[in-house]
């Protein structure tokens, strides 16, 4: 490829971002001060942006006590985390906070509720999770969101932030590449799933997965997530990584919380999408026509 600049441009400071990787219990004053320690030292870094995984609030030890713990976005909590993102002057993605919404008198249901703040502490974006985890792995996991959730009915546009345009997804809605692919035609450039996944489904299908959304959508996949145990019935997968477009891992956490973090570069995400144009070459025109393809109807 022919790029004259490129060597004679100095190097240019690539956006750092921060995935965090915690423990959350049913226990929210400790899980604020674990995430808040993991914002101060994304801080110190560098880091503009720091994901926070899916359950960073709570992880209820049961339905109850989920329904009950849950907040409003208007609540203490959130305006702790508005105030955190204003004293460290960071973006947060707070990837699955149990939200009471409008409905709750009436509906007794809460919404998973993914919230970006921008320094200022503003809410610049809430997305709702769209896709409910109702799965029964017979004799292992068994998870029913929906009887204690609301789905969400819209998908949110991408956002900008200084690492690039963000995508709003949560944990169970990367099993549907749909969405990635909307949100990567609405624009976006980093796609998160900030996640909880349960053991035997995240050994084998949580790495394919990131990596496969990043490929597709040739975007960067970063997952923040839980890790180890949340309370006795319950344990989490952890892995949170960073997939860049072209399907490498390029960060992962360790064993236990803490924070990877991983460089963006929009220059190679470009380069990608000029040399392999799959997105030009998609055909709206027939994915939604199987049945018309004049095969005899089975007996
Ligand atoms: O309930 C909460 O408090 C937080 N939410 C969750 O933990 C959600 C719903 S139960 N978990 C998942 O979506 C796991 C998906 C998964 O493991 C897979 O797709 O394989």
């Amino acid at each position: 490829m022919h790029l004259p600049h490129a060597m004679a441009d100095p190097p240019t400071l690539k956006p750092l971002v921060a995935v965090g990787q915690v423990t959350s219990t049913p226990d929210k004053e400790l899980n604020f001060a674990a995430c808040a320690r993991l914002v101060q030292e994304a801080a110190h870094r560098g880091a503009c942006l720091v994901f926070l995984p899916e359950g960073f609030d709570y992880i209820g030890s049961n339905t109850a006590q989920t329904l009950s713990l849950a907040e409003g976005l208007d609540g203490d909590l959130m305006g702790r985390y508005a105030k955190l993102a204003k004293e460290y002057g960071m973006w947060l993605s707070l990837g699955g906070f149990h939200e009471r919404g409008q409905d709750w008198l009436t509906t007794q249901r809460i919404y998973n509720c993914h919230v970006l703040l921008d320094p200022a502490g503003n809410i610049v974006a809430t997305y709702r999770k769209t896709h409910l985890c109702d799965v029964e792995l017979e004799g292992r996991v068994t998870m029913k969101e929906s009887s204690f959730t609301n789905p969400g009915n819209e998908i949110v546009a991408p956002i900008s932030t200084p690492a690039g345009k963000l995508g709003l997804s949560i944990c169970y809605d990367l099993r549907f590449p749909e969405i990635s692919l909307a949100l990567r035609h609405a624009g976006a450039e980093i796609l998160t799933y900030p996640s909880a996944f349960t053991m035997p489904t995240g050994s084998a299908h949580w790495e394919v997965l990131l990596r496969a959304r990043a490929i597709e959508s040739q975007c960067y996949v970063v997952a923040a997530a839980q890790t180890g145990k949340n309370h006795e019935h319950r344990t989490s997968y952890g892995h949170a990584l960073v997939v860049d477009p072209w399907g490498a891992v390029v960060a992962q956490c360790h064993e236990g919380t803490g924070l990877c973090y991983a460089e963006i570069d929009l220059d190679y995400l470009r380069r990608i999408r000029q040399e392999i144009p799959v997105h030009s070459h998609r055909r709206p025109d027939l994915y939604g026509t199987v049945a018309a393809m004049g095969l005899a109807p089975v007996p």
